[in-house]
């Protein structure tokens, strides 16, 4: 695995943060000494302390003290956290060459160089990302879109990062909103499914634990088997059904709780609430 020099700044260690953190210590591309992270409250980056990172409650040390620095406040703290960091930056010769990668919901390029622009009065590099939690796992999945100041070589740089811990893909910035429905808040969908098919086994008899083992298992299974054979779902759900069996009649029963229906109205939600966050 590539190994990267620069030291690595989170702005907020919550769990997008620590999913992306975590992920690039445990996969070795950076040493957990080379991780500056910085949040309000010092006892809450504790399982950072745990990894052998580097914490403060001064987030302008994390601006200062890294190279690339990633943002993860929530959107609406973007403002205020900013407020703070204006007040207490101290330029340097450094400031050119930083690279500010925001995980923002919603945030465009533009509002991040407009809210940045203090620290490099002749153009900041941003690049903005939609990150998923599965990265700490070292599946996540994310897009991102750089501004114009940033070059190939940084582009490169941060795809190291972030396709070490599942895929990354670059994509126009107008799309991110929608793969935020898809891929950011996906998990949380899944989770959900998860649940449901466990739930689905308790009731038929199946032991929690091992329902939930079972269940989990087979999103994974069926997930690798879409990713490796390229093979459309649906043929692979007929694969499944065999005529007059069971699974039919579970798929019918789907059909009857709009299950298809109902994800596609989430993703829809969930890209539209994305969008808004920005605006905030
Ligand atoms: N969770 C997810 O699945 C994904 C999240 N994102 C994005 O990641 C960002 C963070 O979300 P998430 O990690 O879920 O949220 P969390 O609440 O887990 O993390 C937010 C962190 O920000 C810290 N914080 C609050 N105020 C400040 C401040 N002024 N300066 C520095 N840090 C501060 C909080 O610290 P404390 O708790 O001590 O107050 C907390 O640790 C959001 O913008 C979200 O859109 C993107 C993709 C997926
Ligand atoms: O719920 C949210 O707003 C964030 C963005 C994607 C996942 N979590």
């Amino acid at each position: 695995m590539a190994k990267l020099d620069e030291r690595i700044g989170f702005i907020g260690g919550g769990n997008m943060a620590f999913a992306i953190g975590s992920g690039l210590v445990s996969c070795g591309i950076v040493k957990p000494s080379q991780v500056l992270v910085s949040g309000p409250h010092i006892e809450n980056l504790a399982r950072w302390r745990e990894l052998g990172a580097v914490t403060t409650d001064e987030n302008c040390e994390v601006l200062e003290h890294t190279d690339i620095v990633f943002i993860c406040v929530k959107p609406h703290i973007l403002g205020p956290c900013v407020a703070q960091l204006k007040y207490k930056h101290v330029p340097s010769a450094k400031d050119a060459s930083k690279l500010i990668v925001s995980v923002l919901a919603g945030t465009t390029l533009k509002t991040l160089e407009e809210k940045f622009d203090f620290i490099e009065s002749s153009g900041l590099k941003v690049i903005r990302t939609m990150p998923n939690t599965s990265m700490q796992v070292g599946e996540g999945c994310t897009v991102y879109t750089g501004n114009s100041r940033v070059t190939h070589q940084d582009l490169e740089k941060v795809h190291l990062m972030l396709n070490a811990l599942g895929l990354a893909q670059q994509v126009p910035e107008h799309m991110i909103d929608a793969v935020t429905g898809v891929a950011g808040c996906g998990p949380a969908f899944v989770y959900t499914i998860i649940e449901a098919l466990a739930d689905g086994g308790v009731k038929q008899g199946v032991p929690r634990a091992m329902a939930l083992q079972f269940a989990a298992q087979t999103l994974l299974g069926a997930a690798k088997t879409v990713l490796i054979t390229g093979k459309h779902p649906a043929v692979l759900r007929d694969e499944v059904c065999s005529p007059g069996g069971s699974t039919i009649v579970g798929v019918h029963e789907l059909e009857k709780g709009n299950l298809r229906a109902t994800l596609i109205n989430a993703v829809e939600k969930a890209t539209q609430r994305s969008a808004e966050l920005g605006k905030k």
